[in-house]
């Protein structure tokens, strides 16, 4: 059984089954793990390349302000990738109740330092700092996470100038459809969230891969309907389960972004992981839906190394 949250988006109960849902297909477990293994082993070996040729190697800062628990785990990850991948990183703690003046000092340092070539300020900041100022302080050719708006607005901008990073989250979302053979091109694509660092970016991505988009939202009318009509499902919504079986139409493919702790005293850790999608029950319906964890979180790290890569060529003109 999917235990979940109510939310905003249910507003309806489903009594009916699809036929799907009775029969007896599984779907392909898209395994984000070891595809994020084999592009970080890719990395690698051309930092090493690029280290043997030029004596450079890259450089990834990360600004981390406050003590949130999550927040620290997702650095020190970022950080164990960095090493093995060859990436030099470099780390600014602050606690949280510093002044935005005081963050925005470690990014201008950063920006000067030519050593450094991806900035990285770990989300979500404290309360009481505009992240809209943070993050447009952050050089364009160093933000590797692609959240500058004028990386965005290059992003939604087709035929024109192209962003010099895209966000890392989506960016893997579509890897891994490449990496698995999934065509997107003219397929009906539905992103459930429209946060500014998945759901907008996936859509827009989506969009450049000729797919048909349609983004799903907390005031939709009726998201179950909308969702059933996609090929391809990205969700990011944070909310544990509430993509239920009655959401999927028999052989869509599934990406689940969400990364939801639910309180289970039987884990050692007192909680366990679960996506926005009900796994169970996707797993019968859908023809390949990504796990959580071992799916999307680790491509989003491996697209954050391969970002930093991309921007250390970039300044030093190494092909
Ligand atoms: N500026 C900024 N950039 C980000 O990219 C960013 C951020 N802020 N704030 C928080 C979110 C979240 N995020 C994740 C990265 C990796 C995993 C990941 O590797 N998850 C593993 C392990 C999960 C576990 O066991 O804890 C998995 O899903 O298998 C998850 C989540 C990046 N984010
Ligand atoms: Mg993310």
């Amino acid at each position: 059984m999917c235990i979940g949250v109510i939310s905003t988006y249910r507003r309806r109960s489903f009594t009916t089954l699809t036929a799907a849902m009775t029969s007896e297909t599984t779907a392909t477990i898209i395994d984000g793990k070891s595809v994020a293994k084999q592009i970080k082993d890719e990395i690698a070996s051309e930092i090493s390349r690029m280290k043997e040729t030029t004596g450079i190697v890259p450089g990834l800062a990360v600004i981390l302000v406050g003590d949130r628990k999550d927040s620290a785990t997702y650095v020190r990850n970022k950080k164990k990738a960095c090493e093995a991948a060859g990436i030099k990183s470099y780390e600014a703690k602050l606690p949280e109740d510093s002044t935005e003046e005081e963050v925005l000092k470690f990014i201008s340092e950063f920006n000067d330092d030519p050593s450094v070539h991806g900035i990285l300020v770990q989300l979500p900041l404290p309360r009481h700092m505009n992240e809209e100022t943070i993050l447009n302080a952050v050089r364009i050719e160093k933000d590797v996470d692609g959240f500058h708006p004028l990386n965005i607005g290059r992003l939604a901008m087709r035929g024109r100038q192209e962003p010099l990073f895209v966000p890392c989250t989506p960016k893997g979302c579509i890897e891994l459809l490449h990496r698995y053979g999934i065509d997107i091109k003219g397929k009906r694509a539905v992103v459930i969230g429209r946060s500014n660092i998945v759901g907008m970016p996936a859509a827009l991505l989506l969009q450049r891969e000729d797919a048909t988009v349609s983004i799903i939202h907390s005031r939709t009318k009726n998201p179950e309907e909308i969702a059933r009509q996609a090929d391809i499902i990205i969700s990011a919504t944070g909310q544990p389960n509430m993509v239920k079986g009655s959401w999927i139409k028999p052989g869509a493919v599934i990406i689940d972004v969400g990364i939801n702790p639910v309180d289970d005293p039987a884990s050692p850790r007192g909680y366990q992981l679960v996506g926005d999608v009900c796994y169970e029950e996707a797993c019968k319906i859908a023809s390949a839906i990504t796990p959580v964890p071992g799916g999307v979180g680790p491509m989003t790290i491996a697209m954050l190394l391969s970002n930093t890569l991309i921007s250390a060529k970039r300044v030093h003109n190494f092909e």
